[in-house]
């Protein structure tokens, strides 16, 4: 690292002594910096190696908010810039925010000194190979990947797959089921891409946070003066969404009127501007998903069968990960090789001890949890001894507050499972019916029965 240039930013002069006083020994330049108003000049007249920032400055002890915003600040003059932060207080979550927001790595304070010097030797390497290769690539035209293609893992999925490749180029209604998470939004998406609509709009629009209010306009569209805000007139997302695809999901959530609403414009194929009596044909694709158990709402009086029986032509159910134990191995492997690229993390697998305990975890957020506790565990793992590193269950925090599932206890009786569940997810989410039951994947009229249920 002798003929490295290092920038160090941090409001304590202390820390600064310290820092330089470890680092000259090993970096041919160190500046030091108290005040990170003085970075961009600094930027704009230095090429750095690699950037040590301070997360939290003394304005704003320890949200690290000051030092996100200095981050941002720092990319922006340099997109590749090597930037290492210092966060305290044992805050990881921090750490893999700042990762996430485009930091290469972090040193925890109070730091232990060879950490910090294998944190800084590798930014400062990584800044080498980025230089290598970016002119490499200007002696050879790169080929463009498939970019923009969902990739969708598992064995597990494949009958869907093949039913998706067989319904894609038809017209018909697709309705998704599944819980949380499981990937919904994926096949959605994937339908789109196989169809004969695939150059035309995908517009997706989450029906379940619209309020009542805005339900109207934001799907059909207004016209000037139709209310206080309406400035403009505006088209709906049914309209944007002409000649490709609409995907409505949370759609076991609407409100008996918005449900009304829906299936006239579904019949009539057409749709009618708020404040406006000219109606508009449209040609769109219609993909709805829910986690809720419709079959059971209709049942209840609380969806229109005929709602239903319009946009269900085909059905396509997405199992939960727990039910697809195959997937889990082959899921976690694609993320944590996605994650070690996309972070630069020297993360070669999974131990079989973590792969073990994964398979027998309940994955209440499906795959979407997979994925960020892979990522999470990427941005964590430290090399040992400089090769691949494998994920071990030491590395693996399921659900860090601990409120959802922990491992499977091969003792515990399903029911006491379910109980102890929503229990945690209640504390966890104050009594919010709605969070719990988003979390929980289930539909907040099957929570209600399982409160009642379990007397809780
Ligand atoms: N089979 C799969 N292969 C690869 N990635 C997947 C797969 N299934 C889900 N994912 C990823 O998991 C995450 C969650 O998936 P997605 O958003 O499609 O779930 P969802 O069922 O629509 O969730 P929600 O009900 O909360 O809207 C996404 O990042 C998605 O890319």
């Amino acid at each position: 690292m002798q003929d490295a240039k290092l920038l160090l930013v941090d409001d304590d002069p202390d820390v600064l002594l310290a820092a330089r006083l470890l680092l000259k020994r090993h970096v041919g330049a160190v500046d030091i910096e108290k005040n990170p108003e003085k970075l961009p000049f600094l930027l704009n007249n230095n090429r750095y190696d690699a950037i040590v920032l301070d997360m939290n400055f003394q304005r704003d002890v320890s949200s690290g908010r000051e030092g996100f915003a200095w981050l941002d600040r720092i990319l922006d003059i340099d997109p590749k810039a090597r930037v290492v932060l210092f966060t305290a207080y044992g805050d990881v979550e921090m750490a893999v925010r700042a990762i996430k927001a485009g930091a290469v790595d972090f040193v925890l304070k109070p730091w232990q000194n060879d950490k910090f010097l294998d944190t800084i030797r590798g930014a400062v390497n990584g800044k080498k190979e980025e230089v290598e290769e970016r002119e490499d690539s200007q002696k050879t035209t790169r080929k463009k990947g498939s970019a923009g293609s969902t990739t969708i893992i598992g064995s597990a999925m494949r009958p869907i797959l093949e039913t998706v490749e067989q319904v894609a180029p038809t017209d018909a209604n697709v309705l998704i089921l599944g819980e949380n998470g499981t990937g919904k939004d994926l096949i959605a998406r994937a339908i789109h891409e196989h169809s004969n609509r695939r150059d035309k709009p995908f517009v997706s629009v989450d029906v379940g946070a619209l309020t009542e209010s805005l339900f109207e306009s934001e799907l059909f569209g207004h016209v000037k003066g139709a209310f206080t805000d309406a400035r403009d007139d505006r088209a709906g997302r049914f309209e944007e969404a002409n000649g490709g695809t609409i995907f409505l999901d949370e759609i076991g959530n609407l409100t008996p009127s918005q449900q009304a609403r829906l299936l006239t414009v579904l019949q009539q194929r057409q749709v009618t501007r708020v404040g406006s009596n000219k109606a508009r044909a449209l040609d769109v694709r219609l993909i709805c998903a829910t986690n809720a158990d419709l079959a059971e709402r209709v049942a209840e009086r609380g969806f229109r069968q005929d709602l239903l029986y319009r946009i269900n032509t085909i059905e396509l159910h997405l199992p939960p990960l727990r039910e697809r134990p195959s997937d889990i191995g082959l899921l976690a492997d694609y993320f944590l090789k996605k994650y070690a690229k996309q972070y630069n993390r020297p993360v070669s697998g999974l131990s079989p001890a973590l792969l073990a305990e994964m398979k027998q975890y309940r994955w209440p957020g499906n795959v979407r949890e997979l994925q960020h506790a892979v990522e999470r565990a990427v941005i964590l793992a430290r090399p040992e001894g400089g090769s691949g590193t494998l994920l071990e269950p030491a590395n693996f925090v399921f659900r860090k507050d601990g409120n959802a599932a922990s491992p499977v206890n091969e003792t515990l009786q399903l029911e006491d499972m379910e109980r102890q569940l929503i229990q945690q997810a209640m504390q966890k989410h104050r009594g919010s019916i709605t969070d719990v039951a988003r979390e929980l994947g289930v539909s907040r009229q099957a929570l209600y029965r399982r409160l009642e249920k379990f007397g809780l």
